[in-house]
This record gives C-alpha cells, sequence and structure tokens, in this order.
C-alpha cells in the first residue's frame, strides 16, 4: 500500500509518520524539505508513505507523489483557525487534478491537544468537505501528540488498502 501525506507547513505530517511507525513524539520536528519516504509494517501490510514538504515552494510536486497511491492522506493543523482557508484551497486545487480523480482523501484535522482546535464538523465546513464528489472522503480528528485516533487512522487504512485490491 502505497500513501501520500499533504497539507500546509507545521500541519503534523512527519509527526503523524512518527505516530504511526514508532508511536513516538518529539516537539522538536524539522520542516521537511522535499519529500521523505517511509516503510512501515504493520500486521502483514507493508505501507509506503511519502511524506511531503508543505511550505509554498514544495506544494507544486503534491500532485506527483500523489498519482497512484491507494489514499491521499491531507493533515490539517485544527488549532490554527488562520490556516485553514488556504489550507482548503490548497486541497481543492490539488483534488481538481485529472491525474488523481478517483483516489480516496483522508481528512486529518491534527493537534485536538490544543484548547483552541476546533471541532470535526466545524473542520468539515471550513474545508468545504461536502463539496468534493466522486471520490471517497473521511475524516478524524488527531492528536500526534497525545496519540488519540492514530490507531483508528491506521485501521481505516489498512480496511482501505483490502478493498482497494
Ligand atoms: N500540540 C501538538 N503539536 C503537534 C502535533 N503534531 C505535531 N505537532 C508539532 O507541530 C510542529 C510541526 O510538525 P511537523 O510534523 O514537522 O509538521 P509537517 O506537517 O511535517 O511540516 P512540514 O514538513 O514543514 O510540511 C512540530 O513542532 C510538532 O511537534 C500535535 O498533535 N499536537
Ligand atoms: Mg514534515
Amino acid at each position: 500500500m502505497e500513501l501520500s501525506l499533504v497539507g500546509l507547513q507545521s500541519a503534523g505530517k512527519t509527526s503523524l509518520v512518527h505516530a504511526i511507525a514508532t508511536g513516538g513524539y518529539s516537539e522538536d520536528m524539522i520542516p521537511t524539505v522535499g519529500f521523505n519516504m517511509r516503510k512501515v509494517t504493520k500486521g502483514n501490510v507493508t505501507i509506503k508513505l511519502w511524506d511531503l514538504g508543505g511550505q509554498r515552494r514544495f506544494r507544486g510536486m503534491w500532485e506527483r507523489y500523489c498519482r497512484g497511491v491507494s489514499t491521499i492522506v491531507y493533515v490539517v493543523d485544527a488549532a490554527d483557525r488562520d490556516s485553514i482557508p488556504i489550507s482548503r484551497s490548497e486541497l481543492h486545487d490539488l483534488l481538481t487534478k485529472p491525474t488523481l480523480s478517483g483516489i480516496p482523501v483522508l481528512v486529518l484535522g491534527n493537534k485536538i491537544d490544543k484548547s483552541e482546535a476546533i471541532s470535526k464538523q466545524a473542520l468539515m465546513d471550513q474545508l468545504g468537505l461536502e463539496s468534493i464528489s466522486e471520490r471517497e472522503v473521511c475524516c478524524y480528528m488527531i492528536s500526534c501528540k497525545d496519540s488519540v485516533n492514530i490507531d483508528a487512522v491506521i485501521d481505516w487504512l489498512i480496511k482501505h488498502s483490502r478493498t482497494v485490491k
């Protein structure tokens, strides 16, 4: 199974890779330059994760690394309200690419350990998830820091990989 993790800088993509791979968490993460690839084995499934840089200069290459993946994982900092409109437009831009049509999207609202974090419904509304059609869209609220819903995300991804094959 192959996945791409996209979303704005500082959303927590690299932290999520660590949470999935090791269950670990660190405050001092280095922003991803370009991309990293990591393979993680869960049960009898090997997941190849493309962890992409979220800074503006790297967003142009998201599409290339999302082609052919079984799921696009879109990570959002649910506690950074000001960034959500940008996150919304980057998500919708990406999903208009013909090469990515039909690929399911798993939207993750991260950092729910923070008191400023918005609710799942508010996030779904502000990202305009309702308007996404002709592909499967699922949303979970997570915390890489407190390890909230990481197992649910892994389960979803594994179940999903089976239905795709
Ligand atoms: N409070 C809180 N902080 C988090 C959480 N997940 C990640 N962070 C912090 O957010 C910052 C950015 O995390 P990264 O994982 O580097 O974010 P990224 O999306 O990979 O960023 P780029 O590589 O620049 O695109 C780090 O300081 C993390 O410690 C979380 O669940 N809660
Ligand atoms: Mg990163």
